[in-house]
């Protein structure tokens, strides 16, 4: 196997999937840490755990897991990917899982780089920036579960690890990928465990693809995947070939929102313009999660039909997510939330629902769950970081579309594209 990638959470894991599979790279995405005697053919796989936000010896027990069975079939470069707005608190969980990677792997240095480009995640001097703004500035300060405060990722990997990080500057991944090696040995040599690596754009990418060939272990977002594929072309295929049996089923459609980033925020302020939307009420999904799953399903029921289908959403604006958290507790909250997600998520599977179109990576992970799918096969993209998976198990289509991704009309674009390319008969 090519490249096995251990994902923190499931839009992640299909963000990474999907760029693979345009680049012609034969992909499965693996739901959960597989069976050691599931056997797999692909060039990649892509484990996907909902470690992100997890305790964190689960996130290490579980990402340690993935390893083995990585390393378990010959394995040439291991990816640990999370989020590329670096999603993580002082405890982790990128540090200490980066950590017990590093040591089962026997490695003294990996890099850091969550650099999405065509997602205007771009790393500069070591700091990390969302569009013109550094992080910290953007509406990630806002995150429900993991506010962040800091762009500087030197910082916050020394925070929540075990050494010492450094930064592989713009200026010499200008120079190319000798020039990357070079610094990588020194920053190496130097001690340093963690070299941050800067990234403005897709060529930077090839060249930190290339400097990274011989690595084996690596860290980051899906754009060094992008570059790790741009700049070993050797081998990789057709991408429509590897997108076909990806393709979304035309099935009954549902979606679920309970991202509250600012971009969900305004592509369900979009959709309900013009296509219904039910509100979810926490208040109501603590009191009783099963008996409101019902209702809910209920209220989908009676606005299905239109043109486009119905969207259950939890999102909110940060002044209501800062009122409902302070009210109910924040964890509180947020667990109400996913658990209403799951129960409604079966209830919907058992009325005969069969495309789910997903908005949050935490959410992502409790539908996929709820669903029990073993794995997808990654199918075309609807925007950049977002493509549709197909179950390999059951008749089942998603799209996890991670909280900031994807343009305003996003709802909309992904089921023109459903109807526009259904999956072909048999598939
Ligand atoms: N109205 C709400 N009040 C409190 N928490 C919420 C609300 N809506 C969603 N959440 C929680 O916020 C978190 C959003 O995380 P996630 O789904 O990963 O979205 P994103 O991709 O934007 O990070 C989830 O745990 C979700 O349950
Ligand atoms: O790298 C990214 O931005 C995404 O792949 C990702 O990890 C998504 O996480 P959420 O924003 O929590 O959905």
């Amino acid at each position: 196997m090519r490249l096995g990638i251990i994902a923190d959470d499931f839009t992640g894991a299909t963000d990474i999937a999907g760029f693979l599979v345009a680049n012609g790279l034969g992909t499965i995405q693996l739901n959960g840490v597989p069976d050691a005697a599931e056997t797999v053919t692909a060039d990649a796989v892509v484990i996907s755990l909902k470690s992100r936000s997890a305790p964190v010896e689960q996130a290490v027990a579980e990402s340690l897991a993935a390893l083995e069975w990585l390393m378990a079939r010959d394995c040439e470069q291991v990816f640990f990917k999370y989020c590329s707005t670096f999603d993580s608190t002082p405890q982790g969980n990128i540090g200490p899982v980066t950590d017990a990677l590093m040591a089962a792997m026997g490695e003294t240095l990996t890099v850091i780089c969550p650099a999405l480009p065509v997602n205007g995640r771009t790393i500069y001097q070591g700091y990390l920036f969302v569009g013109d703004v550094p992080m910290n500035e953007s509406g990630m300060r806002h995150h429900p579960v993991n506010p962040m405060t800091d762009a500087n990722l030197m910082r916050l990997m020394e925070a929540q690890s075990e050494g010492r990080a450094g930064n592989v500057p713009y200026a010499v991944v200008e120079r190319g990928p000798d020039a990357v090696r070079a610094a990588l040995q020194e920053l190496k040599a130097a001690g340093v465990r963690y070299a941050v690596l800067d990234a403005l754009n897709a060529e930077h990418l090839k060249t930190l693809g290339a400097a990274v060939s011989g690595m084996r272990l690596v860290t980051g977002g899906a754009g060094l995947a992008d570059g790790i594929c741009m700049a070993d072309t050797d081998g990789l295929g057709d991408p429509s070939d590897a997108e076909a049996a990806g393709r979304p089923g035309a099935g009954r459609t549902i979606l679920l929102s309970g991202s509250c980033s600012q971009m969900t925020n305004r592509q369900v302020a979009a959709y309900a313009a013009a296509a219904p939307v039910v509100r979810v009420s926490v208040d109501e999904a603590i009191a009783d999660t099963d008996a409101y799953a019902t209702r809910l399903l209920d209220e989908v029921k009676a606005v299905e039909g239109g043109a486009y289908a119905p969207l259950v959403s939890a999102t909110v604006g940060p002044e209501a997510l800062a009122e409902i958290q302070s009210r109910l507790g924040a964890q509180a909250a947020s667990a109400a939330v996913e658990d209403l997600f799951h129960a409604l998520t079966r209830k919907l599977e058992s009325e005969g629902f069969q495309t789910f179109i997903v908005a949050g990576g935490e959410t992502s992970g409790t539908v996929s769950q709820a669903l029990e799918i073993g794995g997808f096969h990654i199918g075309p993209r609807i925007a950049p970081g977002v493509p549709f998976v197909r179950a390999v198990d059951k008749p089942i289509s998603l799209a996890l579309k991670s909280g900031n991704f994807g343009q305003e009309r996003f709802f909309f674009e992904a089921q023109d594209l459903a109807r526009a390319a259904p999956a072909r008969e048999g598939q």
